[in-house]
């Protein structure tokens, strides 16, 4: 009997549910013995090898493949990309929650696609400029894509993004992640605020998530990625890797080792007075930067 590769989705009882890459089929398969004796224990979004024969309902995990990456909370395997949902008005959006998220993804070297949500509520100019201003910012960096449940603008170009990948959602509550779920795919039927509903437990639990399968193909988890935004785990000194348009400055600056914040003859804060990196940008930076130290000094 021939071994079939499929991705995990979710647990079921003490069944784990595979999703097989070529027929989309689910199936249901045990976990033998010898995986629990070396500790081993697959993840939603490990790809598995599995045997299934005809007489049998059940399937059998055979072998689990390398992971490429793995996030804790949401405890999933192999994320491809994160796609950062974010609006300018109701919730206004904050670039410190935003330049946050993007590090927390860099860190996990993750691909970050942002979404600039709810744009049919931009009447003003100032909202407009605002928006402007936001593409300003992050379109250089990274793809920003404007869209609107309401207007339904973009989605196609959004979900050329999301097709054949496994991506997780992030961005602050209200901003509308499952209504966008909802629009993209309208079989998910998730109910709108479902999907942070799951991190809203114990900080120190586990949260499980369960990859959903877009009809146009790709894989979404159903819970967002960096809700707490938490910079435990990353040091000062990489966090300057983790802005992207920082990388071209690397080695100008008169101290190898400049943190870019107080050093003379830094060439990142040269680039910013010259208008190669936005002022926000390195704020935020700074910012960050500092959080840092200051957690690092109160474990002392
Ligand atoms: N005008 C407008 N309202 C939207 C849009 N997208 C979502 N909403 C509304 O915004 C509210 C929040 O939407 P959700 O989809 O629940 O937002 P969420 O990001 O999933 O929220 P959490 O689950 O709490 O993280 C709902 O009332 C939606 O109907 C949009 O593009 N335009
Ligand atoms: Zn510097």
């Amino acid at each position: 009997m021939s071994w079939r590769k499929g991705i995990v989705v979710r647990f079921h009882s003490d069944m784990v549910t595979v999703q097989d890459l070529e027929s989309n089929q689910k199936i249901n398969c045990f976990l033998p013995g010898r995986f629990k004796l070396q500790k081993i224990r697959p993840i939603v979004g490990d790809y598995v090898e599995y045997s299934k024969d005809q007489q049998n309902a059940y399937g059998r995990i055979e072998n689990i493949l390398e992971r490429k990456n793995e996030l804790y909370r949401p405890r999933v395997a192999n994320l491809d990309q994160l796609v950062l949902v974010t609006s300018i008005k109701e919730p206004r959006v904050d670039l410190i929650v935003v330049d946050k998220i993007i590090v927390l993804a860099e860190k996990e070297k993750l691909d970050v696609v942002i979404v600039l949500n709810k744009t049919d509520l931009l009447g003003s100019d100032e909202e407009k400029r605002e928006m402007e201003r936001f593409i300003e910012i992050y379109g250089k960096i990274y793809p920003v894509i404007p869209t609107s449940k309401i207007t339904k603008n973009n989605l196609d170009i959004l979900k050329s993004y999301l097709k054949n990948k496994v991506s997780t959602f992030a961005g602050p509550s209200g901003v509308g992640k499952s209504s966008l779920l909802n629009v993209l795919d309208p079989k998910l039927k998730l109910r709108e605020g479902e999907i942070s509903k799951k991190l809203g437990r114990g900080k120190h639990t586990t949260t499980y998530a369960e990859l959903l399968y877009f009809d146009f193909g790709g894989y979404i988890v159903d819970t967002p990625g960096f809700s707490s935004l938490e910079l435990r785990g990353i040091k000062k000194d990489e966090v300057r890797r983790y802005f992207r348009e920082f990388l071209e400055f690397d080695g100008f600056c008169q101290f190898s080792n400049c943190s870019h914040t107080v050093e003379p003859g830094c060439a990142i804060k040269e680039a910013v007075e010259n208008g190669q990196i936005s002022l926000s940008r390195y704020t935020n930076y700074c910012q960050i930067y500092e959080e840092i130290e200051d957690s690092s000094l109160k474990l002392q």
